[in-house]
């Protein structure tokens, strides 16, 4: 890791349309959730977080850039040291470079994204840290949500409070960043990923979101933006319902924490599956997916004495199983050689 002292103070920022549309953004954000004590700003030198950088100088400083280099391509290092000093010529009160090793599970888009978050949540302090992401990204992730059939929650999209992540230009477009980029002289710098048609996002960005605006006459992605929002809303009522309905079922049983199932048993299972969910990510279950969640309400909904249910999760030999016992549910570990033993008898 390396660290960096500004060498002069950043400048005054023109004043062009773009840039004060993404300074009210930033200006908006900070009311509503910012404290008074800095932020930081995670910046990977493309359009977006460049411009969310320049913002967050004049209406949050002081202002700390985080630049992640996942060292995945040559000159990797080069692209981040640049950013840095960008950040600086800016009048980012620091700027860190924070080099990390990509690896383990999933494929690598999604290694490097666990990397990244970690290593900006290790280096920013008590700080928040905010993101670049735009308009137009939530409209892909709710697209892409829609069209893997993906549940409520993640239609609902990216928030703009997340603690420790503040999202602030969720309702600016893409367009209009790029534009405060001009507008500051910059040049951002085009990661050859953001263009390889190889990722589906990009294809989603550059192919399937032009085309559908044109048949449908334009403002796909803002309507998109906006379903994301009434979801969003949607869901935190059920999830306070959820959260309800766990205070009144859980127990704790010879010291292991348990479901009462009479007490799940006359909830709508809309907002029973949001809990049995809750509880089992508190339990240690992983990536549980829509099937699991129902199949593990059916615990609950369809009883007819069947066995655990896998919920995602555990170590290497052993699966993290929920299970009904005695009008109660608990988790446990089972290992695979039971569970297949299970399955031939
Ligand atoms: N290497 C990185 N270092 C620090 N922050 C990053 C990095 N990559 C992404 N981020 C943060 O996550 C946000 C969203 O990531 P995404 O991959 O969409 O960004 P990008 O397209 O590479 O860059 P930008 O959004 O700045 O144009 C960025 O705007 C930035 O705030």
């Amino acid at each position: 890791m390396s660290r960096a002292e500004p060498a002069e103070p950043g400048g005054r920022l023109p004043e062009g349309p773009a840039l004060l549309e993404v300074r009210h953004a930033v200006r908006r954000w900070r009311d509503e959730y910012g404290g008074d004590a800095g932020v930081a700003v995670g910046l990977s030198g493309g359009g977006d977080s460049l411009a969310l950088t320049a913002a967050a100088v004049a209406e949050a400083g002081p202002v700390h850039a985080l630049v992640v280099d996942h060292r995945l391509q040559d000159g990797s290092g080069e692209v981040a040291a640049r950013a840095a000093e960008r950040a600086l010529a800016l009048g980012c009160a620091s700027a860190r470079v924070l080099a990390v090793r990509v690896q383990g599970a999933g494929g690598l888009e999604a290694a490097a994204r666990r990397a990244r978050y970690e290593a900006l949540d290790d280096a920013r302090g008590a700080r928040p840290v905010l993101l670049g992401h735009t308009l137009d990204d939530q409209a892909e992730t709710v697209l892409l949500g829609l069209s893997r059939g993906s549940g409520p929650r993640s239609l609902a999209g990216m928030r703009a409070d997340d603690p420790p992540w503040g999202r602030p230009l969720l309702r600016v477009r893409r367009a209009v960043t790029a534009r405060a980029c001009v507008e500051l002289g910059l040049q951002p710098y085009q990661d050859p990923h953001n263009s390889s048609p190889e990722f589906t996002r990009v294809r989603l960005r550059s192919e399937a979101l032009p085309l559908l605006e044109q048949i449908l006459g334009g403002g796909v992605a803002p309507a998109l933006a906006r379903t994301a929002d009434q979801l969003r809303e949607d869901g935190e009522v059920l999830d306070g319902l959820a959260a309800e309905l766990l205070a009144s079922a859980e127990r704790v049983d010879d010291g292991t924490r348990v479901l009462d199932v009479e007490a799940l048993a006359d909830a709508h299972p809309a907002v029973r599956r949001r809990a049995l969910r809750a509880w089992l990510l508190g339990q240690g279950a992983r990536a549980l997916t829509d099937r699991q969640l129902r199949t593990a309400d059916d615990l609950v909904g369809h009883w007819r004495g069947q066995g655990g249910v896998a919920v995602g999760g555990g170590r290497p030999g052993a699966r993290l199983v929920l299970s009904r016992r005695r009008g109660r549910l608990s988790v446990g570990l089972v290992s695979d050689q039971q569970i297949s033993d299970q399955q031939r008898g």
